[in-house]
C-alpha cells in the first residue's frame, strides 16, 4: 500500500523526497492527518535559511508516516507551482479520507491558508453557502467570485475545469453524504505571461479542433496570413469548415473588432444579390426602400466580408465585384458617385473554379484577384485521424448545450463512425452526434443510437483504412457498471488509478467520478 501510494504520487507529481534522518529527528510526526512546514521547520535546525526545501508535507496514513518535500530548485523539469501543491494536498486529503482517518474541515482550511501564503495564482475557497472563506486574487481587474460560484454550484461533477472571464479554473468540490460542504477553484495557467500572450493571440478564445498534420499545417498558414490584409480563397467540400476558417481569420486579424459580414452568393436570388451586395439609392427601382439601403460591402467597412459560394455568383456581378477588388470603391445601385471601402475579402467555394473558368461561367481575371492566398480545406475522410477528436469535441459541447450528462461512444459506435465516408464532412458529423445525444438517455452511445443509414452500414466502407483494435468492447449501457468494476479491480481505487481508468474509457475524471457515484462504486 505504502509503496503503491508513493509510486503513484511520484508518477503524478514527479518528486517525492524522503527527508533525511537529521531532519526527521527534529520534526515531530503528525499524530493524524497531515501537517505542513515551511523552512525552517524548527528554530533548532542548523540549515536555517539554507534549507534546500521550500515546503515539507508530512502525513499519516494508517500506521505509516510519509514525508514529502519539494526542493527550491526546479527538479526533473518540473516547476513546483501552487496548482501542483494544491493538487498534491488534495490527493493526500482524499487518500486519507479513503483510509477513513479523521480529518475535520478546519484542518483543510488551515492547510489551504498555509499554502495561500506561497501562492502565485488566483484561488478561491467557498463554503457551501457560496461565501468566500479564503481567497487570493492577482487578477488586475476585480474578479466576480459570485459569478464563479454561480457557475460552479450548478455543476454536479466533483472536479473539472471551468472557463470564466477571469481565466480557466480547475475546481474540486468537497462533499459529505452527497452534500456539498465546500468548493475550491484555482487558476489552471501556471504562467501569467504565457496566458497573456495566448489571450493576445486569441488562441484560447477561438480554436478549430484538429490534430491531423496536414490540418495543423493549414491552421498555421492561416494564422500567418490572418494578420495581413490579403484576399483569401477558401476551397473545400461542403461542411469542411470554410465559414469557420473565415471567422477564424477575421478573429485573428487586426480587424477583429470591426464587422464580419457573411453573404451566401448561392442562397440569394440573382436579382436581389446585387442590391444586397452593393446597396441602392433612394428611388433607384420600384419597391426600393425610402432613403436607400447600404450594401454588405459598405456594412463591412473596416472589417471583413465573407463571400460564400463565390462560384455561384452571376457573371454580370462578377464584373462588378472585380471593380471593387481593384478600386476598393463601391457604388450603390442608382448612385452617381462611389464610396471608398476598407475591407478584407475572404471568398469560399466548394466548386472547382478552374472548371467553371473553362466552362466560361467564372471570370479568369476575378479568379486571379481572389486567389491571392488559396487555402484548400481537406474533406474529413482525408483527415480520418481527427474523427475521434471531433466526436469527443462535439459530444461534450452538445451534452452541455442540451444540458445532458456527459456520455461516451462505445467502441462499436466509434468504429462505425471511423469507417464512414462522411460526404457531409464535419457538419454531418456534428449532426450525427446531436442525433445520438438527443436519443440516448444513458451514459453509453451504442450503434443503436446512430442514424439508421449508419447502423446498417449502408455506406461506402473504406476498407483501405485499417480497423482500429477495440481494446475493451462492451455492448450495452447496463454493462458500464460491470466494466467499471473490472477496471477498478484491475487498477485499484486510488486517484492515480482513477485517472488511468478515465483515460482507458476516454472520459474526463469528472465523468468517471459521476459514474462511480451513480453505480455506487466509490
Ligand atoms: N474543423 C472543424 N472543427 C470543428 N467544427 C467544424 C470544423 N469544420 C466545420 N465545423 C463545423 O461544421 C459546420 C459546417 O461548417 P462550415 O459552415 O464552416 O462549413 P462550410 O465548408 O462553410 O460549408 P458550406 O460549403 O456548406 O457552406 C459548422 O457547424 C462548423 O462549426
Amino acid at each position: 500500500m505504502r509503496k503503491a501510494f508513493v509510486e503513484s504520487l511520484k508518477e503524478t507529481f514527479g518528486l517525492v523526497i524522503e527527508l533525511p534522518e537529521k531532519c526527521l529527528s527534529l520534526i515531530s510526526p503528525p499524530k493524524t492527518g497531515y501537517q505542513i512546514w515551511t523552512p525552517p521547520c524548527t528554530p533548532t535546525c542548523l540549515e536555517g535559511a539554507g534549507c534546500p526545501y521550500s515546503l515539507i508535507l508530512a502525513f499519516k496514513l494508517q500506521e505509516d508516516v510519509f514525508w514529502t518535500a519539494w526542493p527550491k530548485e526546479k527538479t526533473n523539469n518540473l516547476t513546483i507551482t501552487t496548482a501542483l501543491l494544491l493538487k498534491f494536498l488534495l490527493t493526500v486529503m482524499e487518500t486519507i479520507h479513503a483510509a477513513e482517518q479523521k480529518l475535520d474541515n478546519s484542518s483543510t482550511t488551515d492547510a489551504l491558508q498555509f499554502l495561500a501564503s506561497h501562492l502565485e495564482t488566483d484561488f478561491f475557497l467557498f463554503n457551501n453557502k457560496g461565501q468566500v472563506i479564503l481567497s487570493q486574487s492577482r487578477t488586475p481587474k476585480p474578479f466576480s467570485t459570485s459569478a464563479l460560484w454561480e457557475k460552479l454550484s450548478r455543476t454536479s461533477e466533483p472536479e473539472g475545469f471551468i472557463e470564466t472571464k477571469g481565466g480557466n479554473f480547475y475546481y474540486r468540490v468537497f462533499s459529505k453524504n452527497g452534500k456539498m460542504t465546500g468548493l475550491l477553484a484555482w487558476k489552471t495557467e501556471p504562467n501569467r505571461q504565457e496566458e497573456t500572450e495566448s489571450l493576445l493571440q486569441n488562441e484560447s478564445l477561438f480554436t478549430i479542433p484538429g490534430k491531423n498534420p496536414r490540418f495543423l499545417e493549414i491552421k498555421k498558414l492561416v494564422r500567418q496570413i490572418a494578420v495581413t490584409d490579403n484576399t483569401v480563397l477558401l476551397q473545400g467540400e461542403s461542411g469542411t469548415g470554410k465559414e469557420l476558417f473565415a471567422r477564424y481569420i477575421h478573429y485573428l486579424s487586426p480587424r477583429k473588432e470591426q464587422p464580419f459580414i457573411a453573404i451566401n452568393c448561392a442562397a440569394i436570388p440573382e436579382n436581389l444579390l446585387e442590391s444586397e451586395l452593393f446597396g441602392y439609392e433612394d428611388g433607384s427601382f420600384t419597391g426600393a426602400r425610402r432613403g436607400g439601403k447600404p450594401g454588405k460591402f459598405e456594412l463591412a467597412n473596416g472589417g471583413t466580408i465573407f463571400l460564400d459560394e463565390i462560384g455561384d455568383m452571376p457573371t454580370q456581378l462578377q464584373a462588378k465585384l472585380l471593380r471593387v477588388l481593384e478600386e476598393r470603391r463601391v457604388e450603390r445601385i442608382g448612385a452617381t458617385v462611389s464610396y471608398p471601402v476598407d475591407i478584407r475579402i475572404i471568398a469560399a467555394t466548394n466548386k472547382n473554379l478552374k472548371e467553371l473558368i473553362d466552362a466560361k461561367q467564372f471570370r479568369e481575371d476575378l479568379f486571379f484577384r481572389l486567389n491571392v492566398f488559396p487555402v484548400h480545406i481537406p474533406p474529413l475522410r482525408e483527415r480520418r485521424d481527427d474523427i475521434p477528436l471531433l466526436l469527443d469535441f462535439y459530444l461534450k459541447n452538445i451534452c452541455l448545450e442540451q444540458d445532458k450528462p456527459f456520455k461516451i461512444f462505445n467502441p462499436e459506435a466509434i468504429q462505425l463512425l471511423k469507417d464512414y465516408n462522411w460526404p457531409g464532412n464535419v457538419r454531418e458529423l456534428k449532426n450525427v452526434v446531436a442525433y445520438a445525444v438527443s436519443l440516448c438517455e444513458g451514459d453509453v452511445i451504442t450503434p443503436h443510437y446512430l442514424p439508421k443509414y449508419l447502423q446498417n452500414g449502408i455506406f461506402t466502407s473504406v476498407s483501405q483504412f485499417p480497423a482500429v483494435k477495440i481494446r475493451r468492447p462492451f455492448n450495452q449501457n447496463d454493462q458500464l457498471k460491470e466494466q467499471l468494476e473490472i477496471l477498478l479491480a484491475e487498477y485499484g481505487h486510488s486517484t492515480q488509478s482513477k485517472k488511468l481508468i478515465a483515460k482507458e474509457l476516454g472520459v474526463s475524471l469528472a465523468t468517471l467520478y459521476r459514474w462511480l457515484k451513480k453505480y455506487r462504486l466509490k
